[in-house]
């Protein structure tokens, strides 16, 4: 008999303050795979593993906390929910409403938003609202029509969202047998990191683990507000996912880095999509730009000379590349451009098999 995982919910219930009994609004997501990366763990002589959130069912980690939050909107008898988003948010979000039949209101940056995250939102029947704005705008505008309307606010500001977004490390500690040494991921909002460091020390607390892993987060250098420890007023980056100025989980984050005894730090555009192509060619993990973040500042980490020899490395690749095809395809340029006759012999020396 196989068993279908239940959602992050139904599998880790006893662990998440959510009100008592409610019922999970849920499209089965987490239990996401940790796939080893034999190029990094050859490159820093360390074990290093992927936790490939782009196998959630909207193809991001937002879907973790969104269960959440979706599920306690309807039982609290919301009709609508509303979010800021640079669009991972709010494709989850109108998908979570469409399950729960709540009306689904994005607020997003005009023109900053990948091409697949709008079709995600647009196809479940969000209302699109563009701002002309950044994502800091949009969010302050959400907050200001969640206090004046009736309609629930859904982003990572909502507490919920990060009991369902905290379900990652224990998957990790479940998978691994322990937290690693050290554990990468990017920052935008800093909602993920701050849920991260909240389930790895709930764990260590409950006896599941015997340590707690450095929390390190990378930051798009146009974008990078907690590296240089004050807002970007004009946050800029092609990871349109982490064009975040002021981060809302600030203050939750920074407590993340203090107490594990790990850092921020920023890496550029040109390593982040270095790093989103040799993770795809090397590894065969497609994600989208932001999601490379961590996998960039590893890379610039060893160019650099800090070790991770004999250390146990997660790093979280966020949300799933087929999001923003264009930004890929720009990267992948000549590699695209073969047009051959139907006939073998042409196929055969346009792919080098002679
Ligand atoms: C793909 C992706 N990666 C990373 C992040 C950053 O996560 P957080 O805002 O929780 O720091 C986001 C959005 O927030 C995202 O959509
Ligand atoms: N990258 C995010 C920004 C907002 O995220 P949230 O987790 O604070 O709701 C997005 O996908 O919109």
């Amino acid at each position: 008999m196989v068993h279908q995982w239940r959602g992050v919910i139904e599998e880790y219930r006893d662990l998440l303050e959510l009100p008592e009994g409610v019922e999970a609004v849920t499209l089965r997501e987490g239990g996401t795979p940790l796939v080893t990366s034999e190029w990094l763990s050859g490159l820093t002589d360390a074990e290093v593993w992927l936790k490939v959130e782009g196998c959630n069912p909207t193809a991001s980690f937002k879907d973790r906390g969104m269960t959440a939050a979706i599920s306690v909107a309807k039982a609290d008898g919301a009709q609508a929910v509303v979010c800021a988003s640079t669009g991972n948010t709010s494709a989850s979000m109108a998908a979570y409403a469409a399950k729960a039949g709540l009306k689904p209101i994005v607020l997003v940056p005009e023109g900053k938003i990948a091409a697949g995250k709008m079709a995600q939102a647009l196809l479940h029947g969000a209302q699109v609202l563009m701002v002309r704005g950044n994502f800091d705008h949009c969010l302050a505008l959400a907050r200001q029509l969640a206090w004046d309307y009736p309609v629930e606010l859904v982003n990572s500001v909502n507490p919920v969202r990060l009991q369902g977004q905290k379900t990652a490390s224990f998957e990790v500690v479940d998978l691994l047998g322990d937290a690693p040494d050290v554990h990468l991921m990017p920052v935008g909002n800093a909602g993920n990191i701050s849920a991260y460091w909240m389930g790895y020390t709930e764990y260590l607390a409950l006896g599941r683990s015997t340590r707690l892993p450095r929390m390190v987060g990378f930051q798009a250098a146009g974008a990078a507000p907690l590296v240089h420890g004050e807002p970007v007023p004009d946050p800029e980056t092609r990871a349109t996912a982490i064009r975040v100025g002021n981060p809302a989980s600030w203050k939750l984050a920074e407590a993340a880095r203090n107490e594990s005894g790990g850092r921020f730090a920023a890496v550029t555009d040109e390593q982040i999509l270095s790093a989103q192509r040799e993770l795809a060619r090397r590894d065969g993990v497609f994600v989208e730009p932001a999601s490379a973040a961590g996998v960039a500042g590893l890379l610039a980490d060893v160019a650099s000379g800090t070790s991770y020899a004999g250390q146990t490395v997660v790093v979280t690749v966020t949300g799933h590349g087929l999001k923003d095809t264009a930004t890929a395809l720009e990267g992948a340029g000549a590699l695209v451009d073969t047009v051959i006759d139907a006939d073998v012999d042409a196929a055969a020396a346009a792919a080098g098999l002679r």
